[in-house]
């Protein structure tokens, strides 16, 4: 026995080992980490217990048959973050620059496979150029395969994809189905066709972060959902992230001890906020003194930055925030900021973490490029996403509230649980100026002095429908509050909800607006 305890152990080591000094020497010089010490950093110390390290592939041809490295470029297993479980699989970029062949495929099926039985957490640390050429449509099926188990893992278990090198073609494609995408500075990229097909087929030059660089896919593109200047921030904000999420659909996310006071008085509020409504102000300095300890994560902080998604705790418990930016647009929704709210409220819902939503906004962006890039259609994805969400809603209107966009935004009449608004609120079909100029229109041209007119029926429109105590007198707000109070009104009203349940009607599924 023991000397096939010492076969198996030296075997073990060469898997172990990997492809060598020269191909790790390669990747060092690139700034990147190895596959091992990524896993090291992204679990908790010593808990990772691999799957089929001994696993080879049997592909045949340009030469593969010499060529069947232990693990087939991809290591896959368990461990713990915070004590819970996590499946991951990383991408081996030193063999076979990480590209996905039927071997390397089966295992990454066999891993989510297990994560989606046992009900946790997957991560994917891809470092990896797509579907490996030499094994033609074997590989193609092998994604094919992981695409079909990330959709049913879809609101089942979070997934999140990490993007450790240069991802190409089903490297980009397996993430985008994923909750949430991280991506490093200068050394990750994700595109369906690298520069030189680019090249090829439309003559444009471009680089590879150029491309599909981090800051590309975390401000321009919306992919990515998070950006860091190095891995070893990056999977510390991933382990942090997990922190905040369930295991699966079926818990709820894990609550902490919280050492900030439930009633702490937010005093503060009174200054951040002007109580001129086209003055702007950071909506971030408003969350920051509502939460916990002042603590948030904000998700997809660069891009869309009209409006705020974040995770944060509330007396420990972890809700989700969508919040108006005044400093960004005015906080206007456009198309972008109505599809990054869509996703988040949609994530928060499927993993059972109750919504707060910090409405101030002048409405949706009027233009050409918005009304022909579909501003009708994606906004109706926030719409839609508000509506079907079933875990505890909360609105609060800090100043205004117009048109389509207060309905969008969790308004009561759309399913919010519950509805507050600041003294300073104003809820109106629009601005008391545009209002004015179209009801009162020909007042105004036939008036002697037109402008003084104008300022006469803005006034007498303000004075009518938008005094803060409108709603409040029809029930559309539950209450008017001092903004001191809002952390306690917030966490006393989510304690009332925690045991919300909303059944639905029996359906396969909806049709979302795409
Ligand atoms: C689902 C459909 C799909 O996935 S279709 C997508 C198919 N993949 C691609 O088109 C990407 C092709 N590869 C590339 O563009 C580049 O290799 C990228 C990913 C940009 C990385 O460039 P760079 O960092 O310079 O590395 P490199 O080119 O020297 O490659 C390192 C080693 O990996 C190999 N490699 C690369 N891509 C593949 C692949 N798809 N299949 C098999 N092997 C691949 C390279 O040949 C190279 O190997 P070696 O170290 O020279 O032995």
């Amino acid at each position: 026995m023991r000397l096939h305890v010492a076969e198996l152990a030296a075997i073990r080591d060469r898997a172990l080992a990997g492809p060598g000094e020269p191909a790790t020497a390669a990747q060092k010089a690139k700034g990147k980490l190895t596959v091992r010490e990524r896993i090291g950093l992204l679990l908790d110390e010593g808990s990772f217990r691999e799957v089929e390290p001994l696993r080879r592939h049997r592909a045949t041809g340009f030469g593969l048959e010499a060529k069947r490295p232990y693990t087939d470029g991809v290591v896959t297993g368990w461990g713990t973050v915070e004590g819970r479980t996590v499946f991951v699989y990383a991408h081996d970029f030193r063999i076979f620059g990480g590209a996905l062949g039927e071997a390397h495929a089966t295992k990454i099926h066999k891993i989510m496979d297990m994560a989606i039985a046992a009900g946790a957490p997957l991560v994917s640390l891809n470092d990896g150029a797509g579907a490996r050429i030499q094994e033609g449509v074997t590989a193609l099926a092998g994604y094919g395969g992981i695409f079909q188990r990330n959709t049913k893992a879809s609101g089942v278990i979070p997934q999140i994809s990490v993007m450790l090198g240069p991802c190409a073609g089903g490297a980009a494609y397996s993430p985008a189905l994923t909750d949430f995408v991280f991506m490093v500075r200068e050394t990750s990229q994700m595109f369906i066709t690298g520069p030189d097909v680019v090249r090829a087929v439309t003559g444009e030059e471009i680089t590879q972060n150029g491309l599909g660089g981090a800051d590309v896919h975390a401000e321009t593109s919306g992919v990515a959902h998070f950006a860091y200047d190095d891995e070893e921030t990056c999977l510390e904000e991933v382990r942090y992230l997990l922190s905040m999420l369930p295991s699966n659909n079926r818990e709820n996310p894990p609550a902490h001890g919280c050492d900030d006071p439930a009633g702490r008085a937010c005093q503060a509020l009174l200054d951040l906020v002007p109580v001129d409504g086209n003055r702007p102000y950071d909506m971030a300095k408003v969350i920051e003194e509502i939460v916990d300890d002042g603590d948030f994560l904000e998700v997809h902080e660069r891009w869309a930055r009209n409006i705020i998604c974040a995770l944060a705790r509330l007396d420990g418990k972890v809700v989700g925030i969508v919040a108006n930016q005044p400093q960004s647009l005015a906080g206007v929704l456009d198309i972008e900021a109505s599809e990054k709210a869509a996703r988040f409220v949609q994530m928060c819902d499927a993993f059972n973490i109750p919504i707060v939503t910090l409405l101030d906004v002048p409405g949706f962006l009027p233009g050409v490029d918005q009304e022909h890039g579909g501003i009708i259609r994606h906004g109706a994805k926030l719409l839609y996403a508000y509506c079907n969400a079933t875990v505890p809603r909360i609105s609060l209107i800090l100043r205004k509230a117009y048109g389509g966009a207060y309905i969008v935004m969790n308004s009561q009449s759309i399913g919010a649980d519950l509805t507050y608004a600041w003294p300073t609120n104003e809820i109106a079909v629009m601005g008391a100026e545009g209002a004015a100029n179209v009801i009162f229109r020909r007042q105004i041209a036939a008036a002697e002095d037109p402008e003084a007119m104008r300022t006469r029926m803005v006034k007498e429109y303000k004075a009518e429908l938008m005094h803060p105590y409108y709603a409040a007198e029809r029930g559309l707000v539950d209450d008017v509050i001092d903004p001191a109070e809002t952390r306690e009104v917030l966490i006393n009203s989510l304690a009332m909800l925690a045991g919300k349940h909303a059944d639905r009607p029996s359906r396969k599924h909806g049709n979302p607006p795409q």
